[in-house]
């Protein structure tokens, strides 16, 4: 007897899918450095200076010419240079300058010798370590030479961008305007925290979780609240988001019950793309466009909404925002404390806590699972990954681990 098989996408060709059918951002702006975290390059930048500007000393010191100092012999010290200083004169031969950190290098000296290897008698120095010619010198361009492309086109600034930027002397950048992301959530039980829980209802956290989660990406967010469990209120709240925003991103009402309605009012009002994903948790994600709005429907229940906008609706967010080069998660090995079992089918993103062993990493999958268990995502600190064909991961073998962030929680948060 043949089993059908299911009408899934693999993650990654749902990934693949979905990044070829999403345009990229057209119109830029040009922003002042302090409001540029984030945001993306629109063009490839060149340095229009020097750093440094000129050759400087590295060290608190003294500059000399390198062939001049002779260990055990006295050189007066004919001059001090401060950073800062213009102007500065030629180093007389057979003399040292005073310099400080920094300070240009007076022309005629080829080298700085640190205060720490001098001894200072008076107007003269006597060197106690040999200097190699050119040493604690910060040549003229040595950083970045004018006219180098010192960022590329579609690159997202961080901190270190910002720097050198800035080093450069800008104060402004051009970057892609931002992305209009719309963001609504559709169930009759929803109901907005901060206020007294009604019978039957729970309250909406997905907008919260999601607003956060796109918050570093730098999107300007247009909330269309909590929609109804009702085609006419979705049709209308869709249709409204298509001439406002860029991308709408809808959580619950996509999978099969008598009130899902999401993706048959995104097939009258534009084209399903796709329709579930082999991923768990996340099934029902469904991706189209609506004219030249990009749609993603990540499903309702809190552990899959928050997991398929990270794997699935950031990177299409990323493509659409003019990222050149689309960011991967950091893919770690770490060894299985406990088996896992399973039905295989789907690629499964178990929350899990890793941590460190003197051997590498060590992981541990948490015991509750289910998509609807939001208390289990604030105690992990991985997600472990277990590919759609496996069913069974012994102890003691090796394994996928996606940690959510650089600095790990120390284990003890379980
Ligand atoms: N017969 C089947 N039933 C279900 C299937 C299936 O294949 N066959 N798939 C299941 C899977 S997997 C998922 S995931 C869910 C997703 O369903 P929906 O996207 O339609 O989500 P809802 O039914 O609207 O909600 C699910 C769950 O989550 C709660 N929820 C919804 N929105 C929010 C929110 N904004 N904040 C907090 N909690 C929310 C909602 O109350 C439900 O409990 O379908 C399965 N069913
Ligand atoms: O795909 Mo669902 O997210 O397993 O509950």
């Amino acid at each position: 007897m043949s089993v059908a098989t299911p009408a899934w996408l693999s993650l990654d060709d749902a990934r693949e899918r979905a990044l070829a059918a999403t345009p990229v951002l057209t119109g830029t702006e040009t922003v002042l450095l302090a409001e540029a975290l984030n945001r993306i390059t629109a063009c490839a930048i060149q340095a229009p200076v020097n750093v440094p500007p000129w050759d400087n000393s590295a060290m608190d010191g003294y500059a000399l010419r390198a062939e001049d100092a002779d260990l055990n012999t006295c050189i007066p010290v004919s001059m001090t240079v401060f950073a800062g200083d213009s102007q500065i004169q030629e180093l007389a031969r057979g003399t040292a300058a005073r310099i400080m950190t920094g300070a240009p290098l007076p022309a005629g000296a080829d080298t700085v010798v640190m205060q720490e290897n001098v001894q200072r008698n008076g107007d003269d120095i006597v060197i106690t370590e040999p200097p190699r010619q050119f040493a604690n010198i910060r040549r003229k361009g040595n950083d970045i030479t004018h006219g180098d492309t010192v960022i590329s086109a579609g690159t997202r600034l961080n901190a270190a961008h910002l720097m050198l930027l800035a080093s450069q002397g800008l104060d402004t950048v051009t970057v892609y305007r931002p992305l209009r992301v719309g963001l609504m959530v559709t169930g009759d039980e929803l109901q907005t925290p901060g206020t007294p829980l009604q019978p039957g209802h729970i309250y909406e956290s997905n907008r919260t979780g999601l607003k956060a989660l796109l918050a570093p990406l730098a999107v300007s967010v247009t909330d269309y609240g909590i929609v109804p469990d009702d085609k006419a209120a979705l049709i209308n709240v869709m249709r409204r988001a298509c001439g406002e925003v860029d991308m709408l991103i809808s959580s619950g009402g996509v999978s099969v019950g008598d009130a899902d309605y999401v993706k048959e009012v995104l097939e009258s009002l534009g084209d399903v793309n796709f329709w579930k994903v082999a991923v768990k948790p996340g099934k029902p994600f469904a991706f189209g466009m609506m004219d030249n709005t990009c749609f993603c429907g990540v499903p309702g229940n809190p552990v899959s909404a928050y997991v398929t906008t990270q794997l699935l609706v950031r990177p299409v967010i990323e493509r659409y925002q003019g990222l050149a080069a689309p960011t991967q998660p950091l893919a770690l090995s770490a060894t299985l404390t406990t088996a896992v079992q399973r039905r295989a089918g789907r690629t499964e993103f178990q929350r899990a806590v890793m941590h460190p062993t003197q051997g590498g990493w060590q992981v541990t999958p948490l015991p509750r699972q289910s998509s609807g268990v939001m208390s289990s995502v604030t105690q992990a600190n991985c997600y472990l990954v277990v590919p759609a064909e496996v069913s069974t991961l012994d102890a003691g073998s090796p394994a996928t681990v996606l940690p959510f962030d650089t600095r790990l929680t120390p284990e003890g948060v379980l």
